[in-house]
């Protein structure tokens, strides 16, 4: 395994040469969230993100990137040892920021693999995927000084500036099989969710029904979903939208790789 990097600085022969892709983490789990949780998956995790999300699960992606350059082939190799998964799952940071997310996709599409996608929305790219998990970003995602993990609140124009992209997400949703995942922190982020669908639905020819659109409770650890969980799936049953759990906190709390 090559010495974890700083992903903004050039360290290894792939990167230099412009090629693969900043990796956090490859692991084999279940699918912890939307509509196709428990499904035994091979997770992709790849380092670097546009935004900077308060309660962002995945810090050594976004605060503080950090993984190895690796190229597309040692990739596709460690998620064949995993034998029994068909599925994998791209996420990050933000995968679709890099060009090579686009090569390590059409060759899982010619190897067979069921690909979802976990994505911010604000990049579109034309790829092959199966499924594009969204995950757009509300105002309560923001980092303000007084939220900010790291900082003091530096971040927080940039993220508000780019984290709704309604062309990239309506043009993602019109080229994919699509969930649009909403993490929920609280009651007062439905008005936002019920404008957002509305506006997608006005900007796409796509269907997006109720049950396309999923509340998930904001939370890394059972502790702090105890404090959400039951509002968000009150919330989901009040609106007509699908909750979802998050599985893999529920089994593993915030075990690494899981
Ligand atoms: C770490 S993100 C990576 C993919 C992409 N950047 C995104 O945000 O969709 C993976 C998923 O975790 C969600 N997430 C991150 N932190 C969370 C938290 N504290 N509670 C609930 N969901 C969270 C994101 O909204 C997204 O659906
Ligand atoms: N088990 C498990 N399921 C997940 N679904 C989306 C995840 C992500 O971080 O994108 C994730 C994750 O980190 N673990
Ligand atoms: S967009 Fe995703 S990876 Fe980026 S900071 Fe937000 S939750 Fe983390
Ligand atoms: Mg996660």
């Amino acid at each position: 395994m090559p010495v974890a990097s700083d992903v903004e600085e050039p360290t290894t022969d792939a990167e230099a040469a412009g090629e693969g892709l900043p990796i956090n983490e490859v692991f084999y789990s279940l699918q912890g969230e939307g509509t196709l949780a428990g499904v035994p998956s091979v997770f992709v995790r790849t380092s670097g993100c546009n935004l900077r999300c308060w309660f962002c699960d995945s810090y050594h992606t976004s605060w503080e990137p950090t993984g190895a350059w690796r190229d597309v082939d040692s990739i596709l190799e460690e998620v064949r040892s995993h034998e029994q998964a068909n599925h994998v799952v791209l996420t990050g940071g933000e995968p679709l920021i890099h060009e090579e997310s686009v090569e390590l996709l059409e060759r899982l599409d010619e190897e067979g693999y069921h690909a979802t996608v976990e994505t911010n929305g604000t990049i579109y790219r034309d790829v092959p995927i199966d499924l594009a998990s969204i995950s757009p970003k509300l105002t309560s995602s923001t980092p303000t000084p007084e939220r900010d993990p790291k900082g003091e609140g530096e971040w927080e124009e940039k993220h508000e500036q780019n984290r709704i992209d309604m062309d990239a997400l309506s043009q993602m949703v019109d080229a994919y099989e699509t969930q649009l995942k909403f993490v929920v922190t609280d009651e007062s982020d439905l008005p936002e969710i019920t404008d957002l669908v509305e506006r997608v639905r006005e900007a796409t020819v796509a269907t997006v029904a109720d049950d396309d659109v999923l509340l998930m409770p904001e939370g890394m650890t059972r502790e702090q979903l105890d404090g959400t969980r039951s509002e968000v799936a009150e919330l989901a049953m009040e609106y007509g939208y699908r909750y979802t759990p998050r599985l893999h906190v529920d089994l593993w709390n915030d075990a690494p790789g899981t």
